[in-house]
């Protein structure tokens, strides 16, 4: 890659440092495997990542079943083949083929990996190749590089050959993950909120789901955990999921032995970051940080490696364009300029496909989507949506008076206003659509998840719907009845009776089939979207859960390869926005940027530093992680999880290993105390069989530092479990500071007074300013 800028590690730097730091290797996992041959080298490339770059490529593990390292040995790439192909009649053949009418656009943009590119250059790189042979040794791996490096490519690669590694078991033994639901259809895993159980957290009493039976047993027979696009994954998420692992499988190994596959772009869209309102709550989950400042980072003791050969681009011109834009600044800027200079001329699109539109903001992006539905021949058929809200937390004594305010403040929600499904709608035979619910997660292939995108082939009455929907309810529950008691049944039992009540009560007449891009034709039945509302209840609509999707938002394309596509770099305002946008294409000639603007590029000041100490072979730290304890110390640890499931006594019953057994025969929750903290863990084992505040003489349910049912509310967390959480000792100061938008250290009392304390801004640890106005 000729790229300029801090991470210019190309493959031919011999004299670049060694980005992977070893450490003692898990046991490599047995498998009599036939060995392969070694896999075909790029001719006269390197590995510039490793003291023994200059080695020939190791064999192929031998535990790697398949053939040897070809992509394309006749596997398919399901990324890119189940979203796109090649070019707009394929995709629209495809649809054609599948039953759609002869009259049926395709799907618009063109947008596509296409399998003939790839087919010229059929070999891992040298840099793939090594984090293969990482992965083959049970290495906790980290692999990072610019757009366009195959690291979704590479993760396809490596499932396939855990798939064969692990046989039968493979199903049990691997999760395969991304940090969005878009980003798993990619590598045909799911989101790892899913995959963990623990859905997508709104105060870390969300972990306890964790600790569900049938959570539990997942977790505990996991093997290993892929995840994909890590860099929207953060550090709290990640050092949640560290300490939930570790404790649910009662091993003091980080993520309890379970091996870390992680992959993503720093540089791209980072976590979403919820801000802190007192009406939270002190147990809310604010998803702070990159997953690298979390201290569980250090606990995996990833190996990284930073892969350099940019496949998506060709021209080097391109790729050092992007590069520069990548790492934003003054450079990232005239990067821009230089790409808006020749890129703003009208696309010249192929057989009338029609670009993508990617815009940043969901108001262009709807109106866009207007325009096209508009132009589309036929009826357009409306979809209303139902609103509702409840008032929660109700109490004896609560006025009329106070239940009307609250009802007010809830319809005043701004969830009315930015619900991913608008109220009003309208789609036509042929619109283009995404779907925005995850509907089916597992089933490969066939998932239908956030993000889907497909078209619109006919509608359906409702009572047509409502009558099919009742006689599967009946045939469900015929066979549960007659025997067939099987937890699968009865779960589908549930799902019909929930899709006809949400019918029921969606006041729309006709209901869309969509044939998605993976094939699947199905009715998208009406779904809820809801809203907690600490403190005053809840919000919520039902609506057919579709949006038009001519147009797409940039957080939507993060991990496509587009043919075509139109950009507007107005409004940018995430970091790594605009990388994203502009390195979908394959090359210049596929750009259009709609209007130019070199302000729109951020890049984060942690990421630049984080990737400098990548490229140096150091280690990154930075006190973010403490700092955040001690503004809003949210208290993401085992025992809050554990009570919070209501997991006490129960949580061990029929475990093998760990625990100790109280008198009556139930299981003492200590195992889950008992964890000595590692690495990063100051710790201080209480020992205590009390999952709220770790003392050894009571039950949870006993526990005199519990007068709520909030395990988390009553004290600060100095006061309770500190002998379970080892790595918050030391930090966590209690709740008092943290309330309200807490200021810089050395300022408490919140306020947003000018002049910060030590290390104020969380991008980039200086002290001078906040993080909204961050420089970087
Ligand atoms: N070794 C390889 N040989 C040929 N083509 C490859 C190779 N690795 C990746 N590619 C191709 O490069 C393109 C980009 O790959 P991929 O989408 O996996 O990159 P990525 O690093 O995940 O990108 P992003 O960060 O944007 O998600 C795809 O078309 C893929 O097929």
């Amino acid at each position: 890659m000729a790229s300029a800028g801090l991470i210019d590690l190309t493959e031919d730097s011999p004299a670049k440092p060694s980005l992977v730091t070893l450490s003692p290797a898990r046991p490599v996992l047995s498998r009599q495997a036939a060995s392969h041959s070694s896999p075909t080298q790029t001719s006269g490339t390197r590995s510039p990542l490793s003291p023994d770059a200059q080695r020939p490529a190791s064999p192929q593990p031998p535990w790697f079943g398949g053939p040897p390292l070809s992509p394309l040995s006749g596997q398919k790439r399901p990324r890119e083949e189940s979203l796109m192909s090649s070019d707009a009649d394929r995709v629209s053949d495809t649809f054609k083929s599948r039953g759609a009418s002869n009259s049926m656009p395709a799907v618009q943009d063109g947008a596509v990996a296409s399998t003939q590119a790839d087919a010229s250059s059929p070999v891992l790189s040298p840099q793939q190749v090594e984090v293969l042979e990482l992965v083959k040794q049970g290495r906790n791996v980290f692999f990072t590089g610019n757009a366009g490096t195959g690291k979704s490519f590479l993760l396809n690669r490596i499932i396939a050959d855990l798939k064969e590694l692990y046989g039968e078991d493979y199903q049990a033994s691997v999760a395969v993950t991304a940090a969005t639901g878009i980003a798993a259809t990619h590598i045909h895993g799911t989101t790892v909120h899913s995959a963990v159980g623990c859905g997508v957290p709104q105060t870390t009493q969300d972990f306890g789901r964790m600790w569900k039976a049938d959570k539990r047993a997942k977790i505990r027979a996991l093997k290993v955990l892929i995840v994909d696009e890590v860099s929207m994954i953060s550090a709290e998420m990640f050092e949640a999921l560290e300490t939930a692992c570790r404790t649910l499988r009662q091993r003091n190994d980080p993520y309890g032995g379970i091996q870390l596959i992680l992959s993503g772009d720093y540089f791209q869209l980072p976590p979403i970051e919820k801000r802190w309102v007192p009406a939270m709550g002190p147990d809310a989950f604010l998803n702070r940080g990159f997953t690298f400042q979390a201290p569980a980072w250090k606990r995996c003791n990833l190996q990284q490696i930073l892969l350099t050969k940019v496949f998506r681009q060709s021209d080097q011109q391109f790729v050092s364009i992007l590069d520069r834009l990548r790492q934003g600044g003054p450079q990232g800027q005239q990067a821009v300029q230089e790409l808006s200079s020749v890129c703003q001329r009208p696309l010249q699109s192929a057989s009338g496909v029609k670009p993508t539109q990617l815009f940043s903001r969901n108001a262009d992006v709807d109106r866009v989507n207007t325009e096209e539905l508009r132009a589309l021949q036929g009826e357009a058929v409306d979809m209303p949506g139902k609103d509702d809200v409840a008032i929660g937390g109700i109490e004896e004594g609560d006025s009329s008076g106070n239940m009307d305010y609250r009802r007010q403040q809830l319809w005043r929600h701004e969830f009315f206003r930015d619900c991913m499904a608008p109220k009003e709608g309208s789609f036509k035979v042929g619109a283009q659509v995404m779907l925005l619910k995850n509907l089916e997660l597992d089933c490969g292939e066939r998932m239908l998840v956030n993000g889907s995108r497909g078209v619109i082939t006919k509608f359906v009455g409702k009572p047509e719907l409502l009558s099919d929907l009742m006689k599967g309810r009946v045939q469900l529950s015929q066979q549960w009845t007659q025997g067939a008691r099987d937890s699968k049944i009865g779960e589908e039992v549930g799902k019909a009776e929930q899709a006809r009540s949400m019918l029921e009560q969606w006041p729309g007449t006709k209901v869309p089939y969509v044939r998605f891009l993976n094939g699947r034709e199905e009715a998208v039945l009406p779904e809820k979207f809801s809203v907690d509302v600490p403190g005053l209840g809840s919000c919520m609509r039902i609506q057919i859960p579709l949006k038009l999707a001519w147009a797409l938002t940039i957080h939507k394309c993060q991990g496509l390869t587009l043919d075509l596509a139109k950009v507007s770099l107005k409004n940018m305002f995430a970091e790594g926005q605009c990388y994203v946008a502009l390195s979908r294409v394959r090359s210049m000639e596929g750009l259009q940027i709609l209007d130019s603007n070199s302000d729109c590029v951020k890049a984060s000041a942690v990421v630049r530093r984080f990737y400098q100490c990548l490229v140096h072979g150091e280690e990154y730290s930075d006190g973010a992680w403490e700092l955040w304890q001690e503004k809003h110390p949210s208290e993401v640890t085992a025992a809050t999880m554990a009570a919070s499931s209501g997991a006490v006594g129960m949580g061990s019953q029929g475990d093998s290993a760990g625990g100790s057994q109280s008198a009556g025969g139930r299981r003492a929750p200590s195992s889950f105390a008992s964890q000595p903290q590692t690495a990063a863990g100051t710790a201080s084992k209480g020992g205590g069989d009390c999952f709220k505040c770790g003392g050894n003489d009571h039950w949870a349910r006993d526990c005199p530092g519990s007068s709520s049912s909030t395990p988390g509310n009553s004290q600060g967390p100095s006061q309770r479990g500190r002998g379970l959480h080892g790595y918050f000792a030391g930090v966590s100061n209690g709740r008092g500071v943290g309330r309200g938008r807490a200021a810089p250290q050395g300022q408490r009392g919140g306020g947003r007074a000018g002049g910060a304390g030590r290390g104020a801004c969380f991008k980039c640890g200086r002290g001078d300013h906040w993080a909204s106005n961050c420089p970087g």
